[in-house]
């Protein structure tokens, strides 16, 4: 059926609901994420792909990305020998760093509390809402409580985006420099540009701004929470893993991303896990514009469309013992997530298949190399790798209900290298 309303009936089914979080935080769904299939969404997702996320200027932001990896093992590495790290913490802060570095420059003052402020929204998404259920009876979205939050929030995040903003356009020559070019100074260009059909306003920017944080942060977080919660639970996976980026990067002392294309097996990892643990279960709902017929079932027009990636990625019609944790299923394979493969979409498929997969990438291969190839880890209190507790919580991205805590053994430590 995913492939019926991905690849048949696509065009039909690549619009999205509008709820009250397309209209309050998405600027009235102006974002890539929420805006109707169209010719402004066609718009926004050629600029997306051709710029914002292009393999050029994801390879730009390397340096952002080695310099917040190489921050965090160094920091895991002053600590108290024995003592526990709190893992889930810790990358969810560099993810959002690296994130953050790449669409502002640098670091702002307000970018914590920009960041937390985005959590929070994606907390909230997750929950139930009574109003998405029965959109047409209207009084429902004025006494709705999550309206009111979510309208607080977003005057928080879009106080902080204007600012930044007009920092930006206000600077003067290489003010800062850390890349040519980051998202924010990549949109203002398009501003300028005279011969685009739909204009580009502030809001449309901060929209877009926006995207890259809500769809690009908690994401890849928490599938590197994942990644490492199955190598503790499965220490044999940990020890290949290990094995291989120790022997691709040797005596170098640290793991840039120059040999990251011979990790295989790592990537077979992630891969998995993302089978396993898609950190959008759900994906982005979709809404078709005429009614059809699916499956024999009449699909009427305007329905939300949720895929389960969750249950399609565990069904054993698909998958040989699907509950287990074997990245091997996928060394040999030509089964990837790009949105051929129906039965393991992680990333959607068709028309509006996550554009940021080439940014995701390198920000889950790169720190989880670095976690293996300087540490040993094992569990606190005499824990058995069998007993971690793997409870998922619940929201818009499934995250681990309890932070993975662990301790690092330091096998290479970074100061000791030059
Ligand atoms: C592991 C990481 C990620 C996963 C699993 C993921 C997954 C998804 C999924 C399932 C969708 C819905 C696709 C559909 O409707 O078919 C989506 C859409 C989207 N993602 Fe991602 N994503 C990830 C990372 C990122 C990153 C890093 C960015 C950008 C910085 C990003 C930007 C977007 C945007 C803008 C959309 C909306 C596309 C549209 O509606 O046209 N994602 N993503």
């Amino acid at each position: 059926m995913a492939q019926d309303i991905i690849k048949t009936h696509d065009i039909n089914f690549s619009y999205r609901p509008f709820n009250i979080l397309a209209t309050v935080i998405a600027y009235n769904g102006a974002s890539i994420a929420f805006s109707p299939y169209g010719h402004y969404w066609r718009q926004l997702r050629k600029i997306c792909t051709i710029e914002l996320l292009s393999v050029k200027r994801v390879q730009s932001f390397r340096c952002i990305r080695e310099e917040e990896v190489s921050s965090m093992i160094k920091t895991i590495c002053a600590r108290e020998e024995g003592s526990v790290v709190n893992l889930s913490e810790m990358i969810s802060s560099l993810i959002y760093g690296i994130v953050a570095r790449a669409a502002f420059g640098k670091k702002y003052k307000f970018q914590q509390v920009f960041i937390s402020a985005m959590e929070e929204i994606l907390h909230l998404a997750g929950g139930p809402s009574v109003t998405d259920l029965y959109p047409s009876i209207k009084v429902l979205q004025i006494l709705s409580s999550k309206k009111g939050k979510y309208e607080r929030l977003h005057r928080k995040t879009d106080g902080i985006l204007q600012d930044i903003l007009d920092d930006h356009r206000n600077r003067k020559g290489s003010d800062y420099c850390e890349v040519e070019e980051d998202l924010i100074d990549v949109l203002l260009k398009f501003q300028q540009d005279n011969d685009l059909q739909h204009p580009f306003t502030d809001e449309n920017i901060k929209a877009v701004i926006q995207d890259m944080f809500t769809a690009g942060g908690e994401t890849s977080s928490t599938v590197l929470e994942w990644c490492l919660s199955e190598m503790i639970k499965n220490p044999k996976v940990m020890e290949e893993a290990q094995a291989e980026v120790r022997r691709v990067y040797g005596n170098k002392g640290y793991v840039d991303e120059l040999g990251l294309h011979q990790l295989i097996y790592l990537k077979s990892i992630i891969k998995e896990t993302l089978r396993l643990h898609p950190p959008v279960p759900l994906s982005v709902p979709r809404e078709n514009k005429e009614r059809c017929k699916i499956n024999g079932y009449e699909i009427p027009a305007k329905s939300t469309v949720l895929f389960n990636l969750w249950a399609m990625g565990r069904d054993s019609k698909y998958w040989n013992e699907s509950e287990s944790f074997k990245p091997e299923r996928f060394l040999n394979s030509s089964i990837d997530y790009k949105g051929k493969f129906f039965e393991y979409i992680p990333f959607g498929a068709g028309r509006r298949i996550c554009p940021g997969i080439t940014f995701a990438i390198p920000n889950m291969e790169l720190p989880l190399a670095n976690l293996l190839y300087h540490f040993d880890w094992k569990l606190p209190n005499q824990i058995k790798h069998e007993d971690l507790d793997m409870s998922e919580s619940f929201g818009l991205t499934v995250r681990r209900k309890n932070d993975l805590c662990l301790v690092p053994i330091t096998h290479i430590n970074p100061s000791m290298c030059v």
